[in-house]
């Protein structure tokens, strides 16, 4: 089943850190929030089973007072579950005609295309609601993940679906990857690192205004 309605993903898409204290982690994310991250996404390699249910539950609850969707990477079941707003899927994480039929329509799907626009194309055929390019530069978060050029993003455009970059996007590159043509920045290190975490997510934001 294809899909590809119009999805507001635009401006700072927030990723988790693997944090396994969940008090903290919804510390971190409700900063992330307040300063304006437009999605959240719940990625954490340091948690599986009951922990990973109920620190993505409790980020439900806060995303949804904030207005904000909440995407589980990695697994369909959990997002579908917890009734979450959408799925991430990498190329081992399940396919994503399989995806939409357990999430439905109105759930967001985002598929990984690494340095490939054929992976891009293929995923907006497939009914993915966005396309997500990197690492744009080096990252300490994922030292291994293939690298990709910023020249991508114009002709994935094209496909009608919104473009995310993720990979080493710190508050002295973003300006270059949104002038690239991204639509949404996904960030990890570059966020919950900062010192003043609400400040630093407003900042990512005011490059889309
Ligand atoms: C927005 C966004 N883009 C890319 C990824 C990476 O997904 P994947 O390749 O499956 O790697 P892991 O995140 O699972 O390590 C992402 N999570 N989010
Ligand atoms: C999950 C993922 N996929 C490609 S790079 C990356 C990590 C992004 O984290 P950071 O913003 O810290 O480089
Ligand atoms: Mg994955």
């Amino acid at each position: 089943m294809t899909k590809n309605s119009p999805v507001a993903i635009r401006g700072l898409y927030a990723i988790t850190p693997d944090e396994t204290d969940t008090a903290r982690l919804l510390d971190l994310c409700k900063m992330a929030l307040a300063g304006g991250a437009t999605v959240l996404q719940y990625r954490n390699k340091r948690v599986s089973g009951e922990q990973a249910r109920e620190q993505a539950q409790a980020l439900l609850a806060m995303c949804r007072a904030y207005r904000v969707p909440l995407i589980i990477n990695d697994d369909v079941e959990l997002a579908a579950k917890l009734d979450a707003d959408g799925v991430h899927l990498g190329i081992d994480d399940g396919d994503i005609t399989a995806a939409r039929s357990t999430l439905g329509a109105s759930k967001i799907i985002g598929a990984s295309c690494y340095n490939n626009l054929g992976l891009a194309q293929q995923a907006a055929r497939l009914g993915a609601d966005y396309v997500a390019f990197g690492a744009c530069f080096p990252s300490s978060t994922k030292p291994h993940a293939p690298r990709a050029d910023m020249t991508l993003f114009q002709q994935a455009r094209e496909l009608g679906v919104p473009v995310v970059a993720i990979g080493g996007i710190t508050l002295d590159n973003a300006a270059s990857v949104v002038s690239a043509g991204a639509d949404a920045i996904a960030v990890i290190g570059a966020l919950w690192n900062a010192a003043d975490i609400k400040a630093q997510a407003n900042q990512f934001n005011q490059l889309f205004s």
